[in-house]
């Protein structure tokens, strides 16, 4: 199981590297690679296991953030916090992801972002697309092209930049880290 001594921190030339393609069938430590990424995230999502094993929670986490510069990702977007039943709105280990199209449209997170692998807060929005239709195989090597938008389309497209040696803050405008841009959708 990882824990936060996993994770590779920002200065790590990792987290700069443009990860490798996964090739298919997965071998044994790539299949144990992706189900490590989504427990990950499942123990991080339980309060409990959060604190018993002191990590931070995560909706995301990429391979290269466990020092593993490969096209991988899990994904977990729980539904409303409040009826903990549903289902999740987007679940699933993204690999060789591809975002094929986007909206013009931009969105943001409201209250900017975050990384497991940056220990400190970097304020302003972070402007990404409102919509996006992503390509990716999942671990039997199932091609899935999916249209995600809001909170799941975010997640996915700041995964998606860790596997480009992208992180967040580079995203954040320099001169006005809060510019709105009228058109630009806000999501909580
Ligand atoms: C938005 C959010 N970001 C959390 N952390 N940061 C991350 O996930 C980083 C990735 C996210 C940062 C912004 C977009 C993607 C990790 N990244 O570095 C991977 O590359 C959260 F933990 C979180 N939630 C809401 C849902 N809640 C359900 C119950 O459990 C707690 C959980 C907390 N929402
Ligand atoms: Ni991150």
């Amino acid at each position: 199981m990882f824990l936060m001594d996993d994770i590779v921190r920002d200065g790590d030339p990792v987290l700069r590297q443009e990860a490798k393609k996964v090739k298919f069938p997965l071998s044994a430590d790539d299949k144990k690679l992706a189900h490590n990424l989504m427990e990950y995230l499942e123990v991080s999502q339980n309060p409990e296991l959060c604190e018993k094993y002191k990590l931070r929670a995560g909706v995301g986490l990429a391979a290269p953030q466990v020092g593993v510069s490969k096209m991988m990702a899990s994904v977990l977007v729980p539904n409303d916090d409040e009826n903990e039943k549903g289902k999740p709105l987007f679940k699933d280990v993204i690999i060789n992801p591809v975002i094929v199209s986007n909206s013009v449209q931009r969105g943001a997170l409201t209250e900017g972002e975050g990384c497991l692998s940056v220990d400190r807060d970097v304020p302003g929005y972070v402007p990404r697309s409102a919509r996006i239709t992503l390509k990716y195989q999942d671990v039997d090597g199932n091609e899935h092209k999916i249209r995600l938008k809001n909170y799941p389309a975010i997640v996915c497209q700041h995964e998606i930049d860790h596997l480009h040696g992208i992180l967040f803050y580079d995203h954040i405008n320099k001169d006005n880290p809060f510019k709105r841009d009228d058109d630009e959708v806000f999501i909580y």
